[in-house]
């Protein structure tokens, strides 16, 4: 059968790369991708907006999601829940529309399990010392945590492999224009196999 799904794009890499950062910037571009808002049992920053930025839940409330099956991954992050909503994301892409999620890495391994044929891109920094700087820059992390952060990071590159994809955030805006690109080139590739598919038809005498 012609593949009429949604593509599902996986951001994912360590902690402060740029993955919240590279997110913002390619929504802010012209895009056809559906962004998959999580659920989080994190306190709303300044600013954010329930359903907008997170859905903000209770742990009560998000516990109730995840016996009744309703996420497709969830992790535990900095003492926080953090998990994707199944039925957003199963039903934009049964609409035949793309859904990018942006998650951390144990989840986007999850994701893996259930969504085989999703595209995983790996989001990485230019260097380690790079991303020590962006971690204490941002100044949420005491510097115990900046050190287990920068451990945690570097068993996370390691895994690199693991992805269809890898992005070095050197600037955002070409971080940006990389991922763009690799939309396009997914897309490029189901053209492919409808076309051989079609062709297939034609040719077929039955
Ligand atoms: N597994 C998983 N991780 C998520 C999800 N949503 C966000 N995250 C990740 O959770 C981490 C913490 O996010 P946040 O509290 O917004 O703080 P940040 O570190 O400033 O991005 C980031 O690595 C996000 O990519 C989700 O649905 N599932
Ligand atoms: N390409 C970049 N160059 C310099 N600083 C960056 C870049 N991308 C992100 N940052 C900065 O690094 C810090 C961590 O970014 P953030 O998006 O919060 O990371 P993550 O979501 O992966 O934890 C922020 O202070 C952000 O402004």
């Amino acid at each position: 059968m012609i593949d009429e799904k949604g593509i599902l794009f996986i951001l994912s890499g360590p902690s402060g790369v740029g993955k919240g950062t590279v997110r913002k910037a390619l929504f802010e571009q012209s895009t056809d991708l559906r962004y998959s808002i999580s659920m989080t049992t994190r306190d709303p920053r300044e600013g954010e907006v329930d359903g907008v930025d997170y859905f903000f839940k209770t742990r009560a409330e998000f516990e109730k999601l995840i016996n009744d099956r309703q996420l497709i991954e969830h992790a535990e992050y900095v003492g926080n829940y953090y998990g994707t909503p199944k039925q957003y994301v199963e039903q934009t892409l049964d609409e035949g529309k793309d859904v990018f999620l942006e998650i951390e890495v144990q989840g986007a391994l999850k994701v893996r399990e259930n969504f085989p044929q999703g595209v995983f891109v790996f989001l990485i920094p230019p260097s380690l010392e790079e991303l020590k700087d962006r971690i204490v820059s941002r100044g949420t992390e005491t510097e115990d945590k900046v050190r287990n952060r920068l451990l945690a990071a570097k068993a996370e590159i390691d895994m690199m492999d693991a992805y269809d994809y890898v992005v070095v955030n050197d600037q955002v805006d070409h971080a940006v224009n990389k991922i763009q690109s690799i939309v396009a080139s997914e897309h490029c590739k189901r053209e492919r196999v409808s076309h051989q598919y079609k062709k297939a038809l034609e040719a077929d005498q039955t």
